[in-house]
């Protein structure tokens, strides 16, 4: 048996459960640069147990569908950001966490521009480049251990498309 995961567009408010949004959105906090530059402030919360945070580059093979979400993850000691380089969209899976089990599915659809962080502990599917490859900047804990819990589902979830 499979469940079927519809998809919805990735919003700030449909995903403040989960993580920041990182775009420019509105009027810059500062204008910066002789006027040249407008700074958007501290979009997102980076947030470590210990370690230190990293900067990694992703080079992501694309995602077709339909697309089977077969596991999520989660990363217990830190949070996780994806910038993509050439703004690649992307499907962000995310679930709620109920007694260490993942429910309540959420597929998020990301336009070109828009950046995410994920929160420390934030159940998800692994980076998921639509129907192209990219590359994605990712912002993350860099420490001792595998900061990382996989559920496989037993039904997987399918998103038909996007
Ligand atoms: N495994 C790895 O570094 N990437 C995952 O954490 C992911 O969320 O894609
Ligand atoms: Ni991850």
């Amino acid at each position: 048996m499979t469940h079927t995961l519809s998809t919805q567009p990735l919003t700030a408010a449909a995903f403040a459960p989960f993580g920041e949004v990182i775009e420019v959105s509105g009027t810059p906090d500062k204008i910066i640069n002789q006027g040249m530059c407008g700074r958007h402030h501290d979009l997102a919360t980076l947030d470590f147990a210990d370690g230190r945070v990293g900067i990694s580059l992703f080079d992501a093979k694309a995602r077709t569908f339909p697309y089977s979400v077969d596991m999520v993850e989660r990363h217990p000691d830190g949070s996780q950001a994806f910038i993509p380089v050439s703004g690649t969209p992307m499907l962000v899976v995310v679930a709620e966490d109920r007694d260490g089990v993942p429910v309540n599915l959420r597929a998020f659809v990301s336009q070109p521009g828009q950046s995410i962080n994920l929160h420390r502990g934030v159940w998800h599917g692994v980076l998921a480049p639509i129907e192209k490859p990219g590359q994605f900047i990712v912002i993350d804990r860099i420490g001792d251990g595998p900061n990382l819990q996989e559920h496989w589902f037993d039904d997987p979830y399918i998103v038909q498309s996007v």
